[in-house]
């Protein structure tokens, strides 16, 4: 099968009230575990986002992760980790932001991107934007070059898109 055939919400299970009552968690493990739905996830994803001359890709753990990593090498380039605060062994820097539920702190390190790097941030899914508005603040604060951000799964009625002001946004899928 194409990549252009598949339907890739068919993909996600929607749980709801996890992790918390009211929450609907869209559960990304049920594409994963399909290596041909993964690779054509990945694929278009490289594909609508090629023009963008990207230098590196950073990605938030843990889910950040699982596109970040596969998107860098198929655009031919590196991996720069996000990680949650106290994880990384190396020099870093750190900033706190708020999560659809709860609270959280990353941290990259400080020698993760060179000034003047164009970054591609990727995450499997963007809902209130706080994780990739603080990611992209972080990129800054390393002299990096924000030039998008990559999502399999947007959340637009969550807005996130409106913290990210400027940046070439690419989801795969959209929940309205
Ligand atoms: O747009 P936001 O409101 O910031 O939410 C989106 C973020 O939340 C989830 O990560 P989570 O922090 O739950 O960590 P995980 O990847 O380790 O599950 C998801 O993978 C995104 O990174
Ligand atoms: N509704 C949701 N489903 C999956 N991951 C999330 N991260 C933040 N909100 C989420």
């Amino acid at each position: 099968m194409t990549s252009s055939t598949y339907n890739f919400k068919d993909y996600i299970r929607v749980i709801s009230d996890f992790p918390q009552p009211g929450i609907r968690f869209k559960d990304i493990t049920t594409l994963l575990k399909d290596g041909d739905v993964y690779r054509a996830a990945i694929e278009q994803m490289r594909a609508a986002v090629e023009h963008l001359k990207i230098d590196v890709v950073a990605g938030p753990e843990a889910r950040g992760f699982v596109v970040g990593a596969p998107l860098a090498l198929a655009l031919g380039v590196g991996f720069a980790p996000i990680r949650k605060s106290g994880k990384l062994p190396g020099a870093t820097i750190t900033a706190s932001y708020d999560l659809e539920y709860g609270k959280d702190q990353l941290a990259m390190h400080t020698d993760s991107i060179s000034p003047g790097q164009r970054v591609l941030i990727a995450d499997d899914l963007l809902a209130t934007g706080g994780t990739i508005a603080t990611s992209i603040n972080l990129i800054k604060q390393l002299g990096g070059e924000v030039a998008g951000a990559a999502f399999l799964i947007e959340l637009a009625y969550l807005t996130g898109r409106s913290k990210l002001d400027g940046v070439d946004i690419f989801s795969l899928m959209t929940y309205e």
